[in-house]
């Protein structure tokens, strides 16, 4: 990531003071061109920040399955731990009104020691919350403050979210950072931070450029959030924002006071906000807790551009599209071709990335930079068909893909130190890992192989859906057994499954297809072969494949398009292509002669 440099001087407010007139302005100039300022005199004692930060530096200092024991999982959920899309942030939440029992029931769960520091923080942080809103309704209208500070906002919540930045030991250069917490927008009325001297706060112009919001000592920084960019009806900007990493020596701390409007509150900007006329008013009343689905709305408007899609989507794009157009549009650029080439076969999990599958190549693949050093994998151009170098070949480190996110296995030696004096030769161990890439994003998680078991290297399979959840799982197939490794968990478990013998001993088809929660993978033995999650255990499920379909030479696949599991196979003389329903079982969908399929193959590589 290029290091930006350029930095803003956000006008700083003394809270403790009421704001002159030109005060007032200058804050609403800044609400509505930044969405952040500062402020200064807000009675928050150095020493509460030195005693805050050594409790919660103690906090997350605790081993990961202690703080599990409050993260997603959990009955409480405060504890948000590192996990592909963040490797570098952790944080923990403390709610109001009641801070202290919420602290408690935290700490509770880490048998840990009693503090009071949180109340005093929180409190401390909901009386400021109020008074900036004050200042904030106040620079939008002379009267607004008096009518609505109270009728609109006493009951408004708040939570403090303690954020721990730990360093990444990627970043070599000095000018190079690692984004620490991903460009959002926040979810509040006003948030008020407080970030240590390390720094990396960004808040992104109107223009798009990124702006470091360096720290300064005895200023907090606020900005406004969705709720009440919405209750002002846009007149008070909502900005993005991030946090980026530099050459660290230490975590970097910050905390994140956020005060909010109730779930059940209907936002509605009042009229002297609005203006003349309702067509004014860009949302429509709605509840304070759908705010996510108000965004979203309105950010379908603003659409994501197509080349930014991952390969796998593009290809799920091009299936939908009749076979003409698809013809036209390989005109487009090699790339398009290369893709539109994919999406004629029914399937695309893992199809792309794995060409060692096909007969002929589909691109250019071969590699992804990995820069062994630094166990970092560095994309020096953008990741597309021809550009990637890994430093390992790809066809053959490359396990799966699944919307989006690449799996990949590397294997590699350590030599077994022996005792001077004896005559054994040092013996070499290899050392299997597992790395899941984001290319989008370029980050990557990278996974040691389970302990427990001798087998070395297993065909894996990767089961994610950005839709579901924002974590993932690797499933590994043994005999009898899956392993499977849990993001959202940071832990491998195995499970026995139950097969039929003559399912065990038939060669599977290494490729999987994830969808709905299942893994489907293919056995020769005539079955397609549904995995899911039964909690608390795996099992499988073997679906025979249809009655009429023969499996010749192994010529067979599964696949997903169209949103239902397909199964074709060629016996020669027909490409048969059957859809899967969950009630019904399969159907025909199509049959083509064998030879016409080479002819039309032929045509699409031409
Ligand atoms: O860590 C920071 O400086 C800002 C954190 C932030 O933006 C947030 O928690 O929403
Ligand atoms: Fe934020």
């Amino acid at each position: 990531m290029p290091k930006s440099n350029t930095s803003i001087e956000l006008p700083v407010f003394d809270i403790s003071q009421p704001l002159s007139p030109s005060s007032l302005s200058s804050l609403l100039l800044a609400c509505s061109e930044w969405g952040f300022f500062r402020i200064t005199n807000h009675g928050v004692p150095q020493d509460l920040y030195k005693k805050l930060y050594s409790l919660s530096n103690h906090i997350f200092s605790l081993p990961i399955e202690s703080k599990l024991k409050l993260g997603p999982t959990s009955s409480l959920k405060t504890y948000t731990p590192q996990f592909i899309a963040s490797p570098f942030f952790e944080s923990l939440r403390v709610s109001g009104p009641d801070f202290f029992a919420s602290a408690q029931s935290s700490v509770d769960v880490l048998s840990d020691q009693p503090n009071s520091e949180f109340r005093e923080y929180g409190n401390l942080m909901t009386k400021l919350s109020k008074k900036i809103v004050k200042d904030v309704l106040q620079s939008l209208g002379e009267d607004l403050e008096k009518k609505y500070i109270e009728s609109e906002f006493s009951n408004c919540h708040g939570y403090v979210r303690i954020n721990n930045y730990t360093p990444s030991n990627s970043i070599k250069e000095e000018e190079e950072e690692v984004e620490g917490l991903g460009m959002h927008t926040d979810m509040s009325c006003v948030t008020i931070v407080y970030q240590d001297e390390i720094g990396g706060l960004q808040v992104r112009s109107k223009e798009g450029k990124w702006m470091d919001i360096n720290p300064c000592e005895d200023t907090l920084v606020v900005n406004i959030g969705d709720l009440l960019h919405a209750w002002s009806n846009g007149k008070l900007r909502s900005s993005k924002h991030r946090v980026v990493l530099k050459k660290m020596v230490k975590n970097r701390f910050s905390l994140a006071f956020f005060w909010c409007f109730e779930d059940e509150k209907v936002i509605s900007a009042p009229n002297e906000v609005v203006g003349e006329g309702n067509n004014l008013r860009i949302y429509k009343p709605f509840v304070a807790g759908m705010m996510g689905e108000e965004i979203c709305k309105r950010q379908k408007k603003n659409k994501t551009s197509f080349e930014e899609l991952a390969d796998d989507s593009k290809i799920d794009v091009f299936r939908r599209l009749d076979i003409k157009d698809r013809g036209k549009l390989k005109c487009v650029s090699k790339t398009w071709r290369i893709l539109i080439a994919a999406s004629c076969f029914p399937t695309y999990a893992g199809l792309l990335y794995k060409r060692e599958h096909l007969k002929k190549p589909l691109g250019q693949i071969s590699k992804i930079p990995f820069d062994n050093s630094t166990r970092r994998l560095g994309f020096y151009t953008t990741f597309s068909l021809n550009s990637v170098g890994l430093g390992f070949e790809l066809t053959r480190e490359l396990q799966e893909s699944c919307n989006g996110l690449l799996l990949l296995c590397h294997s590699h030696y350590e030599t077994i130190p022996v005792f001077a004096d004896s005559h054994d030769s040092p013996k070499r161990k290899t050392i299997y890992t597992y790395y899941v890439v984001n290319p989008l994003t370029k980050q990557f998680l990278k996974i040691a192989k389970p302990k427990r078991n001798s087998a070395s290297y297993k065909y894996a399979a990767l089961a994610y859906h950005p839709a579901e959840s924002s974590h993932f799982k690797i499933v590994r197939f043994r005999v009898n057994h899956l392993d499977i490794y849990s993001s959202q968990t940071q832990k491998w478990g195995s499970f026995r499954i139950q097969l039929k013998e003559n399912v065990l001993k038939a060669k599977w088809v290494k490729q999987s297809v994830y969808f709905q929660g299942s893994i489907y993978r293919l056995s020769m033995s005539g079955h397609v072969l549904r995995f899911f999650d039964k909690n608390p255990c795996w099992v499988v499920q073997e679906i025979e494949i249809p009655q009429t379909a023969k499996i010749v030479n192994e010529a067979a696949c599964i696949g997903l398009s169209n949103g239902q599991i397909k199964f074709a196979s060629n016996d020669g003389l027909d490409l048969k292509i059957w859809e899967l329903n969950k009630q019904q079982g399969w159907s025909l969908k199509c049959s083509f002669p064998s030879n016409k399929i080479t002819a039309l193959s032929i045509a699409m590589r031409n």
